[in-house]
């Protein structure tokens, strides 16, 4: 019987899944079989797996995550059933959990006590948390001998120094717990095994990376540890992403609030679900819609222009607070596959010695700057899936629970 770790992570527009072969040593980074329902909250969600092009799959409108989880769980079922020849098992599932809160600095088991932790974290993160909790939750009650794993997002970033985390309130907040934790870090954790494999030193020196997905962030990297990063407190802070505001003044809030009357829950619709590329256009979160029609349509030009600009800014502050920067990563769906958005974003970073090359961008390849470049610019795809597997694989008694 061979030992599998399914591994779900349930990002803000896709839910991702994985196998892998628990036995194998090292862990592969390809797994056995993957795949993903993309645009979830979209108007065209789609299903695709290893060795078949996704194709638009049918969710209720209603729940479409619970209905995105249901249709991946068949899928698993289906998958394995049609393997009985391979005698396969599931032997643990490993979950992206966004927020970790203070209290988890490492993969956890997860039992009642830790779901109920989990739980109370959930206003942190309402894009993403509920989801990984309803999926870990389900899978409690209907299989309590499975052994499930937290990894969570926030536990990359445990390196911050105090004055990343700290927020500018009032020194009970600090100590109320009140404080900025930083996500996308499984993802940070694989930039830096695979970064520092294929740029050695550059990689160790002062890098940034940038993940540009629907949820998007940089982080500052100083010999491969986070040192800074630009989302904090919640998962809205710091860039513009596909439907979130990213950094905002409080000011603008409470306006919204006492002046046009918005209630909290309104509010937070807009900041969550209504701004960033898809509330300036009008039209879609995903630069590639823009990117086709800003020729004619001002408010999308003016939605690129803005998450451009905001990357840009953010990318010299970070550079501010590395001391200078010798590397320069992107990755996640846009920062893999959007050579379009790299170009503008390099291009305003050429005051910091930046500089593309425009053919190996156009390529994807994993080096795009030039070789006189100061700053060495890469493409790199994450691999968030073989982080959570990895981990959890080295959870003692995983392989045999
Ligand atoms: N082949 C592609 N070409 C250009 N952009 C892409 C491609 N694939 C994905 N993207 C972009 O990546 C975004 C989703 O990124 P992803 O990292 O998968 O997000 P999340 O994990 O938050 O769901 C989409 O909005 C889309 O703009
Ligand atoms: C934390 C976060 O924003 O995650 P994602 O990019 O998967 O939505
Ligand atoms: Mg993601």
């Amino acid at each position: 019987m061979n030992d599998l770790i399914l591994v779900l992570n349930c990002g803000s527009s896709s839910i991702k899944f994985a196998l892998f072969d628990a036995a194998a040593q090292p862990l592969p980074r390809t797994p056995l079989w993957n795949g993903k329902v993309d645009g979830i909250t979209g108007p065209r969600p789609t299903f695709g797996e290893t060795g078949v092009a996704p194709s638009p799959v049918a969710l209720d409108a209603a729940q479409p995550y619970h209905a995105a989880l249901a249709h991946i769980r068949e899928r698993v079922r289906a998958r394995l059933g049609s393997r009985a020849d391979m005698q396969y098992r599931i032997a643990a599932v490993a979950h992206r959990v966004v927020h970790g809160g203070a209290k988890y600095s490492a993969p956890v088991r997860i039992d009642a006590a830790v779901l109920a932790d989990l739980k109370a974290y959930i206003p942190l993160a309402p894009l993403h948390q509920p989801f990984a909790l309803e999926a870990i939750e389900s899978l409690l009650a209907s299989r309590p001998d499975l052994p499930q794993v937290a990894c969570f997002d926030t536990a990359f970033h445990h390196t911050l120094p105090d004055v990343e985390k700290m927020l500018p309130l009032p020194w009970s907040a600090w100590e109320r717990g009140l404080r900025r934790y930083g996500f996308h870090g499984l993802s940070y954790a694989y930039m830096a095994v695979a970064l520092a494999e294929r740029h050695g030193d550059a990689a160790r020196g002062r890098a940034i990376v940038a993940h540009l997905g629907s949820g998007a962030s940089l982080c500052g990297m100083r010999g491969l540890e986070s040192v800074s990063t630009t989302m904090g407190f919640s998962a809205l802070d710091g860039l513009m992403m596909g439907t979130r505001c990213g950094a905002l003044d409080p000011g603008a809030v409470l306006y919204l609030m006492e002046i046009e009357k918005l209630t909290l829950e309104q509010v937070g619709h807009v900041l969550y679900h209504e701004s960033g590329l898809l509330g300036i256009s009008g039209t879609s979160s995903d630069p590639r819609d823009l990117l086709a029609v800003e020729g004619g349509d001002e408010r999308a030009r003016a939605a690129l222009a803005l998450y451009v600009r905001r990357i840009v800014r953010e990318c010299g502050a970070l550079a501010a607070a590395l001391g200078g920067l010798d590397m320069l990563a992107f990755t996640a769906g846009i920062g893999e596959h959007n050579a379009d958005i790299r170009a503008r974003v390099c291009a305003g970073l050429a005051f910091l010695g930046v500089e593309l090359d425009a053919a190996a961008n156009a390529a994807h390849a994993p080096v795009i700057s030039t070789p006189g470049s100061r700053v060495r610019v890469a493409v790199e795809p994450t691999n968030e899936e073989w982080i959570v597997a990895r981990n959890a694989a080295c959870i003692a008694g995983l392989a045999a629970g």
